[in-house]
Parts: C-alpha cells; sequence; structure tokens
C-alpha cells in the first residue's frame, strides 16, 4: 500500500543530478527548514543522483520516526568512498546498526563513561579545568585555542592515560589529519563512486580513477593513524609504567591477561570514536558559550552567584567549584540547556538511514532512504520555544519550583536519536558544566559594545557554534 502513496514534498529537480545544485554550503538547515513551511510539510524531500534524503522538521517528526520507530530508522547511510574505499565502515559512527559490533561498541562506551562510571574521571577533569584557567591567565585573547587543547586533553587522558603538553603535540596532529582526511573523503556529492558504487570496479590505473588512488591512499594512511595511540597505550603497559585510562581497563580486563585480537580490535574502534566525539563538540559548545556570556552580562551574574554560593558553602578557599558540586548548579544547568538550544552544536544531528519502506503522515518513506533530523528547526520553533532567537536561560528555570513551566529540555534532540544516540552525553555534560562553572568562578567575560553589540552568526560544518567576535576575559577578584 505505501508505494502508492506520495513522497514527502520537496524542490523540483534535475532529471539527472536531482537536487545536488539546489542544496546550499552555507545553514542548509535554514533552507531545509524554509521548503518546510512552503510545502506545509514537516518532512521534505529530495534526490541527490540516485540517493533519496527525508529532512524530519519538527520535534513530534523526529521522535515519532527516529526514536519510537527506532529499530528500523538506527542505519547510518554508506559513503562508499569513505566506508568502503577508505576502509572506515567499522568505525563507532558509521557502523552498520545491524552489525553486531554496533551493540559491542556501545556497550564498552556505556561501561566507561556510563553515568556510574563517569565519577572515576571527576578528578583528571578538574585537573583539566586547572590547566585551561591557567591558560586563559596567560593569554586571554587564545581562549579558543586553551578551549581546543583542554577538550583534547580531556579526552586523551581519558581514552589513553595520554598527557597532551601543547597545541602542537604529536597526538592533536595524528587526531587533526585523521579527522581532516574524513571531512574530504565524506564531503557529500564530491565523490561519485558514492551515488554510483559500480565505479569502485574501475582499475586504479585507468585515466579518472583519481578516487580510487585516493582512497586508497586514505585507507592506508587512516589505517596508520588510528593504531597509534593504540599501540602507544599497549607499549606502556608492557614496560609496566602506565597510567589507567578506558583503553588500558578494557585490554586487561582481569589486571592480567590482555583480550584476544578480536576484543582488542573492537577497543581500538571504541577508543578512536571517543576522540572524534568528543572533541569538536565539546570545542563548538565552549565556544559558543564563551560568546555567549559576553553578550549576556545579567546571565554570567547570576550565574557567578550561584558558583560563589555553593563553592562559599562548601569551603571552597580558591572559589572553584568541584565535579561533586554540579548538582547545585541549577542555574548553569539552565544555562547550559540554552546555549545547547540556541547554538545546538549539531544542527542536522548525523544522518541516519531506515531500512525498511514506511509509511508516515499519508507519505511513503522507501527503505534505504537516508533521514536528516533537522534539530535547528526544533531549537527555532517558536511554538516549542516563545522569542526563540532570544538567549534566555530562564526558560528552563522551574517557577515557583514546578518543573512543568520549564521549556522542553533541548538535551533530548541536541544528542542525537534512537539507537545512535549520543553515547558521552553524561560526559559531557559533567565535562562542559565544570568547564563552564570553572571560567565563570575566576573570569568575567565581556564585549565591547559601544559601536553596538557584536552580529551573532554560526559556522557550518558537521559541528557548529558561535562564529568568534572580539571580546575581553578578565580574572575576578574572589
Ligand atoms: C556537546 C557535546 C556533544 C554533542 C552535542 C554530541 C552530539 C552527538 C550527536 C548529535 C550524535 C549523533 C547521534 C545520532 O546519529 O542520532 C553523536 C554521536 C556520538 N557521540 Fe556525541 N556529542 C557530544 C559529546 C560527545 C562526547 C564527549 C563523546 C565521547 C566521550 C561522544 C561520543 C559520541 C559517539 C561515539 C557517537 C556515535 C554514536 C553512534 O553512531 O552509535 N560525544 N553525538
Amino acid at each position: 500500500r505505501q508505494h502508492y502513496l506520495p513522497l514527502p514534498p520537496g524542490p523540483s529537480t534535475h532529471t539527472f543530478a536531482g537536487a545536488q545544485k539546489l542544496l546550499p554550503r552555507i545553514h542548509p538547515w535554514k533552507t531545509y527548514a524554509a521548503w518546510s513551511q512552503k510545502y506545509r510539510s514537516p518532512l521534505v524531500s529530495f534526490r541527490v543522483y540516485n540517493r533519496r534524503t527525508i529532512v524530519l522538521n519538527t520535534r513530534e517528526a523526529i521522535h515519532d520516526l527516529l526514536n519510537k520507530r527506532a529499530h528500523m530508522y538506527s542505519d547510518r547511510p554508506k559513503s562508499w568512498m569513505y566506508h568502503v574505499l577508505c576502509g572506515r565502515g567499522n568505525s563507532v559512527f558509521n557502523i552498520s546498526a545491524s552489525n553486531e559490533r554496533h551493540a559491542r561498541y556501545r556497550k564498552l562506551i556505556q561501561s566507561g563513561l556510563g553515568a556510574r562510571a563517569a565519577k572515576k574521571y571527576w578528578e583528571l577533569l578538574e585537573a583539566e579545568v586547572d590547566n585551561l584557567l591557567q591558560g586563559f591567565r596567560r593569554s586571554p585573547q587564545d581562549f579558543e585555542k586553551h578551549i581546543r587543547r583542554n577538550a583534547a586533553a580531556v579526552i586523551m587522558k581519558m581514552a589513553y592515560g595520554y598527557s597532551i603538553l601543547d597545541e602542537d603535540d604529536f597526538f592533536i596532529g595524528v587526531a587533526e589529519e585523521a579527522a581532516q582526511i574524513s571531512g574530504w573523503a565524506l564531503a557529500p556529492g564530491r565523490w561519485m563512486v558514492d551515488y554510483f558504487p559500480i565505479l569502485r570496479y574501475i582499475p586504479s590505473w585507468i585515466p579518472g580513477a583519481h578516487f580510487k588512488r585516493q582512497g586508497e591512499a586514505w585507507r592506508v594512511r587512516l589505517q596508520d593513524l588510528s593504531e597509534v595511540p593504540h599501540q602507544w597505550v599497549k607499549g606502556q603497559m608492557a614496560s609496566g609504567t602506565y597510567t589507567d585510562s578506558f583503553t588500558s581497563r578494557l585490554l586487561r580486563p582481569d589486571g592480567c591477561t590482555f583480550v584476544d585480537p578480536d576484543e582488542d580490535d573492537i577497543i581500538k574502534w571504541t577508543a578512536g570514536g571517543l576522540y572524534a566525539g568528543a572533541t569538536d563538540t565539546t570545542i563548538s559548545a565552549m565556544i559558543s558559550f564563551v560568546m555567549l556570556m559576553a553578550l549576556h552580562q545579567d546571565v554570567q551574574r547570576r550565574a557567578q552567584l550561584e558558583i560563589h554560593e555553593v563553592t562559599k558553602a562548601h569551603n571552597r578557599t580558591d572559589g572553584l567549584p568541584r565535579a561533586s558540586d554540579l548538582g547545585e548548579l541549577k542555574y548553569l544547568v539552565a544555562v547550559l540547556k540554552e546555549v545547547l538550544r540556541y547554538a545546538p552544536v549539531s544542527n542536522l544531528a548525523l544522518p541516519h538511514l531506515v531500512t525498511q519502506d514506511d509509511e508516515y503522515h499519508g507519505y511513503h518513506i522507501p527503505a534505504g532512504t537516508t533521514i536528516v533530523a533537522n534539530v535547528w528547526a526544533v531549537t527555532r520553533d517558536s511554538q516549542t520555544y516563545p522569542n526563540p532567537d532570544v538567549f534566555d536561560p530562564e526558560r528552563f528555570v522551574a517557577k515557583d519550583g514546578d518543573e512543568s513551566t520549564q521549556q522542553p529540555d533541548p538535551r533530548l534532540f541536541c544528542f542525537g536519536f534512537g539507537r545512535r544516540t549520543c553515547p558521552g552525553t553524561q560526559f559531557a555534560e559533567t565535562t562542559m558544566l565544570l568547564t563552564m562553572a570553572g571560567i565563570l568562578s575566576q573570569f568575567n567575560i565581556w564585549c565591547n559594545k559601544e559601536a553596538g553589540a557584536p552580529q551573532v552568526d554560526f559556522t557550518t560544518a558537521i559541528t557548529s557554534c558561535i562564529v568568534p567576535f572580539d571580546i575581553n576575559i578578565t580574572p575576578r577578584s574572589i
């Protein structure tokens, strides 16, 4: 029956290339939301060459399909260039949900990063916040660099027990090269083999088969890069002097024998996924946070007051909150929620793939369609969030202690959906709250508004943040 139903509406497109030329390079989420308004449909669909994408533009549609029907909406679209030619199909982000590795990866991450396990990292996080604040003190104008270093340091220590010394660190270089290659190989519309997989059989020496030679070169390089930190941990463990970490604990679960090669491989991919998942996301959120604090002095003062009261109650003479204090910083949690809503890190989350034919609101959703959740559209929906373009943490403060007066928690959609929901959510929240509390306890952030308040703009990438503008960061007297 579904086949007699229409596809969700969308722009009329070129016979061969489909909507390829219509897809905007800047803020595609805004275009999808505009199409949704134009066609008066929460779902819009378009085709690029032979691949169809459906974008979900409302909270209800996203929840109904990606969460409630997660069993059929949790796969990932296949990039033949990246997954096959570059050999990255086994990565945590790309693995098919039907592959038994998917469940194994997520189980390991859950055991290492879940709510209870995360407490093991409190000391590490506090030490890294301290390093970050020292950086802010030394050169506040380099705040972005300090935030980047901090995110990499936290995850390298947590995943591998490796201490990063500065931003030119060898291991950061390794991870950044891998991320850069992945970005090129995954660029939508760039590789015809993604649309016509038969091209992968073309011999590499044929003129025009540049993509095959490139894919092969990247495969070798990415494989080498992903081995570096893993082999480093194993070398340290063999030498007997190593720092306990996610990887070391899993490699020798009973404390004496190493796991078999199959489990070793699972651990390697899982730890690699942690680095890829944690760095750019946390960095984006923290940059947006700093920018928003510069613009909203009232919010900043109120959060500082709350931090001061909590640290005073716990006799923190340095005025610096600890991880165990975070549960009392209710207003700061509201600020974090509003940062995630106002400046979503992942405006389109990551694409999912539907594995069976389906039907929704009278539309046919064919198996094999890429499904994109327009998170940005949800955060800007004025029914859910009145005055959505206004930054206002008050949305998430319960009136007279009544939690039901709060607007919907954006963490329910900023961290993804169904069986692909971000497994680092709790770890990310603890890291971000501790960083925010540390920064606000020691510094004032402000910008010169004499020539008018700076214009807020957002970057376009897999992770997005507020485009940095000139700000001042000055130490506070406590
Ligand atoms: C501000 C912080 C973060 C945000 C906003 C965020 C957001 C997301 C989103 C939107 C996805 C895709 C979910 C989907 O496909 O439905 C995702 C996946 C993932 N995230 Fe995060 N994330 C954050 C931090 C972290 C951290 C700290 C870690 C690890 C320590 C992490 C590890 C991962 C992994 C491994 C995946 C892939 C899951 C899968 O495909 O099964 N993330 N994240």
